[in-house]
């Protein structure tokens, strides 16, 4: 525990304006802005803090992620830059090592800013046993096995930011080394010869990226009829070309019906799947819709006849579900639904209060979209209005995304799909980085920049990018959507020459009919 300025006497529960349970990305920000409110807060975390995101998530993969891109550059670029790397060697301890050492040096970064904006840590495995008190245990078997807790906080005010877990493969349990979940994969002991990989989902794919550079034999089974399928419906296309070019092997429309784990690693049935089962395609998706939607991994209806597949391993990355067993028991009336707590979060001004008073919850635990940054904004509204402050609403429709596989691709707002579906009249301006001056230079001219705008008054509806480095170009677009920019306005933003970011400016042109260099 860190300082507890707030402790009673011996025996009495501690007092705070605000308990947090959780320190992820939702949990330690939400306690932080609340301590700069001038509220005593206590952060119940039984793990390290940083969450998900810091730990087994966002950042651990982007190192490893990063290190996949130096092996690739120098091994497949490096020739036509006249720099031929012999003998390239990989010491996979390290690979690994220095993701894992970049995500310590974070998790101790939010315990600095705890110490220094004066909110307490407990560690421990939180429980909510009534409204507004806290009971923290050593671990999460402690209250099974009847132990008493180590410490009780009250708090008129509680925050659930627990995150979520990745769904099992029915039949098929994580068991750390043969069926994987993320967690595990990014701490194997040695880079697997063939790996199955379940879902082309964000974990998907950059798991594929990362495996295939290091040498793995990928497969990637995906029951929808297109990759990543929540992007553009070009950008999927453009991914999977990009992808199978690595020469990681895609199959689409499948899914897995069973998969055996055997001494030497997993043998799986690949199905088609049966089209009338098909399930509501996730470009449909609308993040402002009523709920989560139904979890992909539901839907079921294999037709038989499969494509039998041996591997080492199996990354099962078929989605998440909201994390809060054993947090509360059901009598205290906190409503879930479709495996999360109910807030009121999709309507306005939301102060994402649960089914109960006094008990808040935000982040993956709430449902989609399951990204860091939605969790940590989510909180920081929370906390400021449970507080009385005013706070903007979270618009839901143009919430950032980016997978940071090679190709990156990047995205937000409307989908050509999706406007084609809410009969939106728009204009498209796309514009390839193979007529980049930067992207010839650099050697990356795979991909492109797509912008939506619509036709009567120009504003942006949608980005969706595919490319080096496009996760930093989709800031630009955030802006312009969160400002109602217009085409006109982002073709009259000058853009720095050379640089990727002038393939926005030139698709902003398309939208206008008048594109310079393509
Ligand atoms: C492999 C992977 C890569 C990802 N990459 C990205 C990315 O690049 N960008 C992005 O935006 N998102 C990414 N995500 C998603 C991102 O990690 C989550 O959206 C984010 O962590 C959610 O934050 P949170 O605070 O809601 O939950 P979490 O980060 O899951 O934090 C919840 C915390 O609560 C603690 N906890 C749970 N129950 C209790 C309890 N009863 N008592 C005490 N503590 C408890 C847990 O130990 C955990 O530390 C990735 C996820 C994965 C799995
Ligand atoms: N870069 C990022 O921002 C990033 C990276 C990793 C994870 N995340 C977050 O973590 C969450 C979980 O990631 P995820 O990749 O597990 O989920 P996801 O929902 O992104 O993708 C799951 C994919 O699995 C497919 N699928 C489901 N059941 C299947 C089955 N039985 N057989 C074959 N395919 C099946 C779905 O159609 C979908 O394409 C994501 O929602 C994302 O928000 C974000």
């Amino acid at each position: 525990m860190a300082d507890a300025p707030h402790s009673g006497t011996p025996g009495t529960p501690d007092a705070y304006d605000l308990i947090v349970i959780g320190g992820g990305p939702g949990g330690y920000v939400a306690a932080i802005r609340a301590a700069q409110l001038g509220k005593r807060v206590a952060c119940v975390e039984r793990d390290k803090l940083g969450g998900v995101c810091l730990n087994w998530g966002c950042i651990p993969t982007k190192a490893l992620l990063a290190g996949a891109e130096m092996k690739s550059k120098l091994e497949h670029d490096g020739a036509a830059f006249g720099i031929t790397a012999e003998n390239l060697k990989v010491d996979w301890e390290k690979v690994i090592g220095r993701s894992r050492g970049v995500a310590g040096n974070l998790n101790k970064g939010v315990g600095f800013l705890f110490k220094k904006n004066k909110v307490t840590h407990v560690q421990g495995h939180a429980t909510i046993p009534a409204s507004g008190r806290v009971d923290v245990f050593a671990d999460a078997e402690a209250k099974g096995r009847g132990d008493e807790p180590q410490k009780t906080l009250e708090a008129e005010k509680i925050l659930i930011c627990t995150g979520a877990q990745p769904r099992e493969l029915p039949g098929t349990p994580f068991d750390g080394k043969r069926v994987l979940a993320a967690k595990d994969a990014m701490v194997l002991p040695a880079c697997p010869k063939k790996m199955l990989i379940v879902g082309s989902g964000a974990i998907g794919m950059e798991f594929a990226y990362f495996y295939n550079a290091f040498g793995a034999e990928v497969t990637v089974v995906e029951m929808l009829d297109r990759v990543m399928p929540v992007e553009d419906a070009e950008v999927s296309a453009a991914a999977k070309k990009a992808f199978e070019k690595q020469g990681i092997r895609i199959l689409l429309e499948h899914k897995t019906d069973a998969i055996e784990v055997t001494d030497s690693g997993i043998k799986a049935t690949l199905s088609p799947v049966d089209a009338e089962a098909d399930a509501p395609h996730p470009a449909k998706k609308s993040y402002a819709a009523e709920g989560p939607e139904q979890s992909k991994s539901d839907v079921s209806g294999a037709s038989g006849g499969g494509e039998q597949i041996e591997a080492d391993c199996v990354l099962v990355a078929i989605g998440v579900r909201g994390r809060y067993d054993g947090l509360f028991d059901e009598s205290l009336g906190i409503e879930t639904f479709k495996d999360h707590i109910k807030v009121d979060y999709r309507k306005e001004k939301p102060t994402y209060q649960t089914s109960v008073e006094g008990i808040y919850a935000a982040g993956d635990v709430i449902g989609p979209p399951w990204l860091a940054h939605v969790a940590s904004e989510e909180a920081i509204v929370a906390v400021e209005r449970m507080f009385g402050h005013e706070a903007a609403d979270i618009d839901y429709e143009a919430i950032p995304g980016c997978t940071y596989c090679h190709p990156q691709v990047a995205s937000i707002g409307y989908t050509t799909q999706r406007a084609d579906e809410e009969k939106i009249a728009y204009e498209v301006g796309t514009f390839p980085f193979q007529a980049s001056g930067k992207a010839q230079a650099m050697g990356e001219t795979t991909g492109f920049v797509k912008l939506l705008t619509g036709k009567k008054h120009g504003e942006i509806l949608g980005a969706h990018m595919i490319g080096e480095g496009v996760t930093e170009l989709l800031a630009e677009m955030s802006l312009a959507i969160k400002m109602e920019a217009t085409a006109e306005e982002v073709i009259g933003t000058i853009h720095a020459h050379p640089t990727m970011s002038e393939a926005v400016h030139e698709a902003a042109l398309g939208t206008a009919g008048r594109m310079i260099h393509s």
